[in-house]
């Protein structure tokens, strides 16, 4: 039995005016704990990670198609795309029926047209199963971010049946067959990340 969306979380999770302050994730101390920060930084796939942690994964779409993309998304895929139209898509990626990653993908629409990446045919299939094959990949700096308790990203995992908590999340520009894809990914629910940061929280009694 896999994990099933509650009512009420709509498309788009992320808007385009809510704060978030993404940050270079350089070889230093990013969350205080050395495995959090390892799972921020590992550059391996997170779909190919989350298998190995569960023997079921399951990615469920919150939505994919057109909308507005965040200026500091415009950033790195074309600041001439900032308040346009380019593709968004939010999913969960799950793992034993328990949601791990809340992820935020956003590529021009130019990018649905490259047969190479079918990004049109994605539907519950991974996008990282489609980027990882790709012979010409390249990633970007993975850059990081601490969403507050009060955050968008906290109102999601509360609603999801969680703690409102600080998470951690990681971003990186994957470039495929000349198109970009900027991926969002933030440590949420039952993931180990999102427990590591609840303990440090609270521990810090914050
Ligand atoms: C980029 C990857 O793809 C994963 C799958 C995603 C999706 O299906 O939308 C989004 C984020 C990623 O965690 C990956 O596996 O590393």
């Amino acid at each position: 039995m896999g994990f099933l969306l509650p009512n009420g979380v709509n498309f788009p999770v992320i808007g385009v005016a809510q704060q978030a302050n993404w940050c270079k994730a350089e070889a230093q101390h990013l969350s205080q704990h050395a495995e959090l920060d390892s799972w921020l930084q590992d550059p391996q796939s997170l779909t190919a990670k989350l298998k190995q942690h569960s023997s079921d994964f399951q990615v469920i779409v919150i939505g994919q198609q057109p909308g507005i993309i965040r200026a500091d998304e415009a950033t790195w895929l074309g600041t001439h795309l900032t308040g346009e139209h380019a593709i968004i898509r939010e999913v969960l990626l799950c793992c034993d029926g328990q949601p791990w990653v809340f992820a935020r993908s956003v590529f021009p629409a130019s990018a649905m047209d490259t047969k190479q990446l079918q990004l049109g045919q994605l539907g519950d299939k991974p996008l990282g199963a489609h980027l990882f094959a790709q012979p010409d990949l390249q990633r970007s700096a993975i850059e990081v971010c601490c969403f507050a308790d009060n955050s968008v990203v906290s109102d999601l995992n509360q609603q999801l049946g969680f703690a409102r908590q600080q998470l951690w999340g990681r971003r990186s520009c994957f470039t495929a067959a000349q198109q970009q894809v900027l991926v969002a990914e933030v440590f949420i629910g039952a993931s180990i990340p999102a427990q590591l940061a609840l303990s440090a929280s609270s521990s810090r009694g914050s």
